[in-house]
C-alpha cells in the first residue's frame, strides 16, 4: 500500500493512518509525500519512502497546502518568514 500526502512534518498523520492499515491487514506500507520537512521532531520510525522536496523548518504553503485555508492553489511552495 503507498499512502501519499503532501507533506510530512511531525509525522502524527502518516503514523496514524499507517497503524490503521496495518490494523487492517496492510502488509506493506510506504509512504510518499511531495514536501519533507527537515527537523529532529518526526515520529520515530516515520520516515518517507518517496520524497518530492525537503523542505526547512518553516511553516510551508502553497502546491496543494494551505496557510489557514488559504493559497492551496499557488503555482509552487512557500515558506513564512
Ligand atoms: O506530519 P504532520 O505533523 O502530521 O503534519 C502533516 C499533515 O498536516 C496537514 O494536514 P491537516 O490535517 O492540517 O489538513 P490539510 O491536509 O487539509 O491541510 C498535512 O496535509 C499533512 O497531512
Ligand atoms: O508546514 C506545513 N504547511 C502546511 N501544512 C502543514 N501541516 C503540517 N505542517 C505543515
Amino acid at each position: 500500500m503507498l499512502l501519499a500526502d503532501d507533506i510530512l512534518d511531525e509525522g502524527h498523520t502518516l503514523h496514524g493512518i499507517r497503524e490503521w492499515c496495518r490494523e487492517q491487514g496492510a502488509v506493506e506500507v510506504r509512504i510518499a509525500a511531495l514536501a519533507v520537512k527537515a527537523h529532529d521532531r518526526c515520529v520515530e520510525g516515520v520516515c518517507a519512502d518517496y520524497i518530492g522536496v525537503e523542505v526547512p523548518d518553516r511553516y510551508v504553503f502553497g502546491y496543494g497546502m494551505d496557510y489557514h485555508e488559504q493559497g492551496r492553489n499557488l503555482p509552487a511552495i512557500y515558506a513564512l518568514k
